[in-house]
C-alpha cells in the first residue's frame, strides 16, 4: 500500500476529534530515548529532542546520519526499538489520523495521467479539515499548474507539488526530509519562500537537509545529527560559537608549534605549510597570549563559517555508517527536534 493510500485509509477511519491532546500543551514532538537499529547499525541512537508548536527546525547531517531514520520514526513508518516519540502529546499515529501531520519524503514516483488539481483534491478528501485546493497551490507556487499532469512536469515542479501534497491538510506540523534535493538555485528559492509562507501561519516545520546556508538562512534553529546522535541544537550563531567561535591564523615563520594546544581558549591547531590556524574559544585571549610569545606575524582573525562548525561537530563521511562505537558527542552548550501524511508516492 502506498502512504498516500495509509493516509487516506487512516483519516478515514479516524473521526475527527477523536484524538487526545495533552492539555495546555505547546510541545509538536518529542523523542524520548529514541533508538532505532538496523542490525549493527543503530541509525538513531538515544535521541532526546523538543520541539514547541510553531518553530521551524531543521534536521541538519551528512548522508547516513540518521535524518530519514528520525523521521520515519516521527511519522510512525518504523517504531523505535526503544523510548518513546510522540507528536503533540499523542502517538504519531493519532496525530496523522487526525491530520495533524503533513510530510513531504525523498522517494516517489509521479501518479500517471492526473492533473496537478485531481491529485491535491483527492488528497485533500482524506482530511479532516483541508485547504482549498486554489489555496494549497498558491502556497506552493504551482497555482498556474492545476491543470497540468503531474507525470509530465520538470522535477522541481513535482517537488512543488509534493509541497502542496503536505499541506493541502492544513497540519499543524510539515515534515520535510530534503525538500530542495536535486533542484537548481531558482527552485530552491522559489521552495523556501513557500515553507516560509506555510511556517508565518503558525505551523511547525521540521526540514532535513545537507545544506547549511539552506539550515541558517530558513530555521530557527539547527539540529545537527551525527552517527543517530544529537551533538548540537541551537542558532547557527551558537553553533559557530560550540564548534569554536573564531579562528586565530598567523605565519609561524619557522617557530614550533610547541604548546599552541595550552593557549587560552585554543580548541584545536591546524597546522598547514608555515601557517599554522587556531580555533579558539576566546580569540582574544589568544591572540595576546600569541603576542607574548612574539608570534604575531601574518596574524587574522575570522569568525568560524558554520562549514567549520559543522565538521568540527560531525564524522568524517566514512564513519557515518560504521556500526556505533563512539565517543562522547562533542560539547554542545546548545539546547535540543518532524510528521505527515500524504506524500511522495502519491505524485
Ligand atoms: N531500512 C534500512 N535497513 C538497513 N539500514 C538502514 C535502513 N535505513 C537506514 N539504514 C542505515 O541507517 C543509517 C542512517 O540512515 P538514514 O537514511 O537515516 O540517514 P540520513 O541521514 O537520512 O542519510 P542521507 O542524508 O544519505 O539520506 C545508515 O547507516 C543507513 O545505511
Amino acid at each position: 500500500m502506498t502512504e498516500t493510500a495509509q493516509t487516506a485509509q487512516t483519516a478515514q477511519t479516524a473521526p475527527t476529534g477523536q484524538t487526545r491532546q495533552t492539555a495546555g500543551t505547546r510541545q509538536a514532538v518529542s523523542f524520548t530515548g529514541a533508538v532505532k537499529t538496523f542490525g549493527a547499525v543503530r541509525a538513531v541512537d538515544g535521541v532526546d529532542l523538543e520541539l514547541a508548536a510553531g518553530e521551524t527546525v531543521a534536521l541538519l547531517g551528512r548522508n547516513g546520519a540518521g535524518k530519514s531514520t528520525a523521521i520515519s520514526l516521527l511519522l510512525g513508518l518504523h517504531e523505535p526499538d526503544e523510548g518513546v516519540v510522540r507528536l503533540f502529546g499523542v502517538t504519531p499515529e493519532e496525530s496523522v489520523r487526525a491530520g495533524r501531520v503533513g510530510a513531504m519524503l525523498q522517494d516517489g514516483r509521479p501518479v500517471p495521467r492526473v492533473t496537478v488539481g485531481e491529485l491535491v483534491g483527492f488528497v485533500a478528501r482524506t482530511y479532516p479539515r483541508p485547504i482549498p485546493v486554489a489555496e494549497a497551490l498558491e502556497l506552493a507556487g504551482i497555482a498556474e499548474l492545476a491543470d497540468r499532469r503531474v507525470d509530465r512536469l520538470s522535477g522541481g515542479q513535482q517537488q512543488r507539488v509534493r509541497f502542496a501534497v503536505a499541506l493541502i491538510g492544513n497540519p499543524a506540523l510539515i515534515v520535510l526530509d530534503e525538500p530542495t534535493a536535486a533542484l537548481d538555485v531558482e527552485a530552491r528559492h522559489a521552495f523556501w519562500d513557500s515553507m516560509r509562507a506555510y511556517a508565518r501561519r503558525g505551523h511547525t516545520v521540521l526540514f532535513s537537509t545537507h545544506y547549511l546556508e539552506e539550515a541558517d538562512a530558513n530555521a530557527d534553529r539547527i539540529v545537527v545529527i551525527d552517527r543517530g546522535r544529537i551533538v548540537a541544537d541551537g542558532s547557527g550563531e551558537q553553533l559557530r560559537r560550540a564548534a569554536g567561535g573564531n579562528l586565530v591564523s598567523f605565519d609561524l615563520a619557522g617557530a614550533g608549534t610547541e604548546g599552541l594546544t595550552l593557549l587560552p581558549g585554543v580548541v584545536s591547531v591546524e597546522v598547514r605549510g608555515d601557517r599554522a590556524r587556531l580555533r579558539t574559544e576566546d580569540s582574544d585571549a589568544t591572540v595576546i597570549a600569541l603576542a607574548e610569545r612574539g608570534a604575531i606575524r601574518g596574524l587574522e582573525v575570522v569568525a568560524a563559517s558554520l562549514d567549520d562548525a559543522f565538521l568540527a561537530l560531525t564524522s568524517p563521511a566514512d564513519a557515518a555508517s560504521a556500526p556505533s562505537s563512539l565517543p562522547s558527542a562533542p560539547p554542545s552548550s546548545l539546547p535540543s527536534s518532524p510528521a505527515s501524511s500524504a506524500n511522495l508516492e502519491a505524485v
